[in-house]
């Protein structure tokens, strides 16, 4: 059977919801991964934007559904809108409906904006992290992919599809942010398992070169040790050094206890609070200077 996830939605596309009868039109394609594609879509006739995934499996969706509901009995604002069969001309597919989350992907963000964020980003995605333990959920695939920042540096997680229940192995995982490649423990979904990813993704962010390097290391000697002698060698690691090595040696009992150390010990340095300078101003500027000096030249030449 051909699915609309195989052939795509073009924007405008209306999907009609086979049980429910709710229609959301496609405004376009958000991304796809393995799970299925996600479309940026607003409900009919209302202004509300929806991120609506598309699914080649539907036990797959089904375990990412159970996540966000869960989610939803935590927070006020709605992770979870509903699930449903889209039938459109012939074409089957099951489908959810979720928050739609506004942002750029996390290294994008600290790319523009500067490392100096990162003790900010770090204490919201811990956050948003200890929230998912508290439930009894591991994230599974933490990586910059899956973490979105807006413009105001508020933090999201998104791609469920990672996520087991604490003590069971692990779902999905990539390589570089995996405690199994780097020999320092199991796939066993537990707290740490998060802590470490999300501390190897912070030295990704500081210095992916030096990561590289570490990480071609030969696989039965690749260790803990590599990823420390990273955070020693770089000067940007510094301020997360003593953080970054707790976490890599599963030091902390669990994620709350991970964001209170990095709250005191690393967010607690002054925030950016001042915005870099937009290129296009630095252009114009160094363009302005250029013209004076031609100007001045012309004149005293004449
Ligand atoms: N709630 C959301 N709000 C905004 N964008 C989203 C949302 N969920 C997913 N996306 C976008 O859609 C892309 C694909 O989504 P997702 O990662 O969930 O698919 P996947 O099939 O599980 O991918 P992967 O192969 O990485 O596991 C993401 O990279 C992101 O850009």
């Amino acid at each position: 059977m051909t699915t609309s996830s195989e052939t795509g939605c073009a924007p405008g596309t209306v999907i009609t919801g086979k049980w429910h009868h709710s229609q959301y039109v496609v405004e376009r394609l958000l991304g796809s991964g393995a799970n299925g594609s996600v479309y940026l879509v607003r409900r009919r006739g209302q202004e509300q934007r929806y991120a609506l995934k598309m699914g080649y499996d539907t036990l797959e969706l089904q375990s990412e559904i159970n996540v966000l509901k869960a989610l939803n009995r935590q927070f006020t604002k709605p992770y979870f809108i509903e699930a449903d069969d889209a039938m459109e001309a012939g074409l089957e597919a099951a489908f959810y409906v979720m928050r739609y989350v506004e942002g750029v992907q996390l290294r994008q963000f600290i790319r523009v904006r500067g490392r100096e964020w990162l003790g900010l980003i770090g204490l919201k995605l811990l956050e948003r992290l200890s929230s998912l333990h508290r439930l009894g959920y591991v994230f599974g695939d933490l990586k910059p992919e899956n973490v979105l920042v807006s413009p105001y540096g508020s933090v999201e997680l998104i791609d469920f599809g990672g996520v087991s229940a604490e003590g069971k192995s692990v779902k999905q995982f990539t390589e570089w942010y995996d405690r199994g490649y780097w020999n320092a423990g199991s796939r066993t979904g537990d707290e740490a398992y998060d802590l470490f990813s999300f501390a190897v993704m912070c030295i990704h962010l500081l210095d992916e070169k030096s990561l590289r390097e570490a990480s071609a290391q030969l696989p039965q000697v690749r260790g803990v040790h590599d990823l420390e002698a990273v955070v020693r060698k770089c000067p940007h690691i510094k301020p997360y050094a003593a953080w970054l090595s707790r976490a890599l040696r599963g030091g902390f009992a669990n994620s709350r206890e991970a964001m209170n150390a990095w709250k005191r010990g690393v967010y607690a340095r002054p925030l950016p609070t001042i915005k870099r300078t937009p290129r296009w101003l630095r252009r114009s500027f160094v363009l302005s200077l250029l013209l004076m000096g031609a100007a001045l030249y012309l004149f005293l030449a004449t």
